[in-house]
Formats: C-alpha cells, sequence, structure tokens
C-alpha cells in the first residue's frame, strides 16, 4: 500500500485513476482546482469506494499550498493530471497553457523536492510525436510539436528528463493515445463543456439528439475508407495503466511508454461501431479537413507491455457501450440517485 497524490484528480483520466488506485489498496488524496471538473465528482467517487473522499482544492501553480500539502503527509508518489488540454484554445492561449503545463510541473517538482518525494507519473500524449511518417510509433522516435499543447507536453518531457539527471527521481512519462468511454457503473464519465471537439463526445451528443449529426473531418486522407487513422483506449484501461506506472516506480523502474491499442480506428468505423452499440442510424455528413489533424497516429504498445506488464483489455464496442451508457445516465439525471 502506498500513498499517492493525484493532481488534477477530479478530472476525467483522474477520477477513473483515482479509483483504480483504491481498487489496487493504495491510499488516494487528490488536489484539484475544479478549473475543469464538477465537484460533484467528489460525491461520486465517494460512492465507487464506499467511504467519504476528501478533496484538497486549490492549484498546482501555488507554492504555499504545495509545500503545506507535503508537510501534512508523507507521500510515497504523485500522478500529475492537472494541466489545460484543449489544442485550440491553446493556440488562443500560449501564455496561459505554458504557466499551468509548465509552471504547474515546475513548481510540483521543487515542492516534491523538498519534501523528498521522488516518484512522479506523468500525462504525456501522442501528440509530443509531431506529424509523423513511420508507423506504428515507438517511444525512441524523435519529438515534436504542432500546437502550443504539444508544446508544453514536450518541454515537460524534457524538463523530468533533466530533472531525472540531477536528482534521484523515478519517473513514468505516459503517452496516451486517444482516452474514451466511461466507468461502468456510468458514475464517471467525460462531460466536456459545450459542443465537444473531440470525436467520441461528439458521436454521444449526436446520438443523444443534442446535435444534429456528425461532420467527419475529411474523407480523402491517405487510409483505406479516406478518414483519419486514431488509437482509441478505453479509460479503464488507461486508468490501470496509472497503477502499474506508480507500481514500476515503487519497484526502482523508471519508463517512457505508450499507452494504446495498437489498433488504429478510423472516423468512420467509430461511427459504425456506436451506431451498433446505440441500435440505429446516427446522421452524419462529411465535411472539409480539419486543420492540424494528422491522418494516423497509433501506438506501437510492445513497450508497455515489456515494462508495465500492461496490455489493453477493452475493444471499440466496450467503449462505445460505456460511453453510451454515460451519457444516457447523465440525461435521465439518476447519477445521484443510484
Ligand atoms: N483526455 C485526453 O484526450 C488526453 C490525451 C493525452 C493527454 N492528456 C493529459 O492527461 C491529463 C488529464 O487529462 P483529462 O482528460 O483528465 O483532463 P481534465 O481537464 O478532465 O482533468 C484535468 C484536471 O486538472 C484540474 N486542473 C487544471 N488546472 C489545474 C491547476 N492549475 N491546479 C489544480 N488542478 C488543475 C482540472 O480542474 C481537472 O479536474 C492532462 O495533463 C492532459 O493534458 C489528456
Ligand atoms: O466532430 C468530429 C470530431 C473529430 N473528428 C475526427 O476524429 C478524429 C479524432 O479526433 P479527436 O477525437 O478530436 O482526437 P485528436 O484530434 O486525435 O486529439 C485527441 O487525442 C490526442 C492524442 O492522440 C490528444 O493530444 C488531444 O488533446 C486530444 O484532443 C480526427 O480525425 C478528427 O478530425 C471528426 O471527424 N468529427
Amino acid at each position: 500500500m502506498a500513498r499517492i497524490l493525484l493532481t488534477g484528480g477530479a478530472g476525467y483520466i483522474g477520477s477513473h485513476t483515482f479509483v483504480a488506485l483504491r481498487d489496487a489498496g493504495h491510499q488516494v488524496m487528490i488536489l484539484d482546482n475544479f478549473s475543469n471538473s464538477d465537484p460533484d465528482v467528489v460525491g461520486r467517487l465517494g460512492r465507487l469506494v464506499g467511504e467519504d473522499v476528501t478533496v484538497i482544492e486549490g492549484s498546482v501553480l501555488d507554492a504555499d499550498l504545495l509545500a503545506q500539502v507535503f508537510s501534512a503527509e508523507a507521500y510515497d508518489g504523485v500522478v500529475h493530471f492537472a494541466a489545460r488540454k484543449a489544442v485550440g484554445e491553446s493556440v488562443a492561449n500560449p501564455l496561459d497553457y505554458a504557466q499551468t503545463n509548465i509552471g504547474g510541473l515546475t513548481a510540483l517538482m521543487q515542492a516534491m523536492k523538498a519534501a523528498g518525494v521522488w516518484r512522479l507519473v506523468f500525462s504525456s500524449t501522442a501528440t509530443v510525436y509531431g506529424e509523423p511518417k513511420v508507423f506504428p510509433l515507438t517511444e525512441d522516435m524523435p519529438l515534436s510539436h504542432t500546437s502550443p499543447y504539444a508544446f508544453t507536453k514536450v518541454t515537460c518531457e524534457h524538463i523530468l528528463a533533466q530533472a531525472a539527471q540531477a536528482d534521484p527521481w523515478q519517473i513514468g512519462v505516459l503517452r496516451y493515445f486517444n482516452p474514451v468511454g466511461a466507468h461502468p457503473s456510468a458514475l464517471i464519465g467525460e462531460d466536456p463543456r459545450g459542443i465537444p471537439d473531440n470525436l467520441m463526445p461528439y458521436i454521444a451528443k449526436v446520438a443523444m439528439g443534442e446535435l444534429a449529426r456528425l461532420t467527419v473531418h475529411g474523407n480523402d486522407y491517405d487510409t483505406p475508407d479516406g478518414t483519419c487513422w486514431r488509437d482509441y483506449i478505453h479509460v479503464m484501461d488507461l486508468a490501470r495503466a496509472h497503477v502499474l506506472s506508480m507500481e514500476a516506480l515503487l519497484d526502482g523502474r523508471a519508463h517512457v511508454v505508450n499507452i494504446g491499442t495498437g489498433t488504429p480506428v478510423s472516423v468512420l468505423e467509430m461511427h459504425s461501431a456506436y451506431q451498433d452499440v446505440v441500435g440505429r442510424d446516427l446522421p452524419h455528413v462529411i465535411g472539409p479537413r480539419r486543420p492540424g489533424d494528422v491522418p494516423r497516429l497509433y501506438a506501437d504498445p510492445a513497450r508497455a507491455r515489456e515494462v508495465l506488464g500492461f496490455e489493453a483489455d477493452f475493444g471499440l464496442s466496450d467503449m462505445c457501450q460505456s460511453s453510451w451508457d454515460w451519457v444516457q445516465a447523465q440525461s435521465a439525471g439518476w447519477r445521484f440517485n443510484r
């Protein structure tokens, strides 16, 4: 049993990881400023783990708060989710993204260093591979960036590598591919504000009748059906990867790994799989390409298997089913009464 702090633990991936770490027998605390999450998630996490959950409300940019947090409790490690993640918004507000994502990491690491807490799991992304030409993507490929958001994650990875040269850090970098789906209880899931940018939440809103139709962003890419390939990973699998990552660090095994399934899925294949789960046609039209999209992005998952023993359990229909259960539960409003 380890004592673990999750920054951004009230968010989409953090909340699922909280449950997975608790289920694995660890003691877990959350630090979150709720800038992109609903405080109601705290009650729902309490239901899932069967006892009250307390969240330290505040920012990873607050050095005084971080010093208090690390002096109040002897943590064995930290999983750092807290960040801003909207690519388009990062183009409009690059300074905010640098401040939260890079400044948040350095503030956290300074506080951890002062407290002698050296184990850190970091949320990275497939977007650090830039516009790759060779597939599947392996971890030794060069890093680059096509947005301020990606720049912050590439920079964070460099900072982590440099810090590990200077001090006895044990760091796990997880490069997530496309996380989707929700907890089978439908108590926690992804709750995008406004019109979703991402494919599965968008299809879910079409299925709910909240949006009229999916626009497929381009069908003239160099893929079999002309629509972009991505490597979608169930958030339950992703959450489990964090447990394995932290346990590897407790065992002295630092790592940088892709977390994906290794199976590319096109936009039209995703649309079709969601239709199968819902049991009816979901309207879609073909639109122009979305600026900045890369045609293909999928992982070589071999290193995660070798280093962490991680392999995805869930397939595309499980991902769609859990998303569909989640959005229906949200809409029915019975999530608080279960
Ligand atoms: N969801 C994805 O598609 C995806 C893909 C690759 C990487 N990531 C990375 O994974 C991490 C988690 O992503 P997510 O999808 O769960 O995002 P999310 O927005 O749902 O969760 C992030 C959480 O961090 C909190 N937060 C933000 N700024 C904070 C601050 N200054 N101090 C304290 N808390 C703060 C938010 O309130 C939120 O609860 C992020 O670092 C993101 O960049 C996400
Ligand atoms: O309404 C929509 C939304 C998306 N797409 C397409 O669906 C695919 C997937 O798009 P999306 O779900 O937005 O994911 P990505 O653009 O791959 O980006 C996500 O996945 C990356 C990691 O792979 C993260 O870095 C990003 O933050 C995260 O938004 C792309 O081809 C999009 O053009 C559509 O055709 N119509």
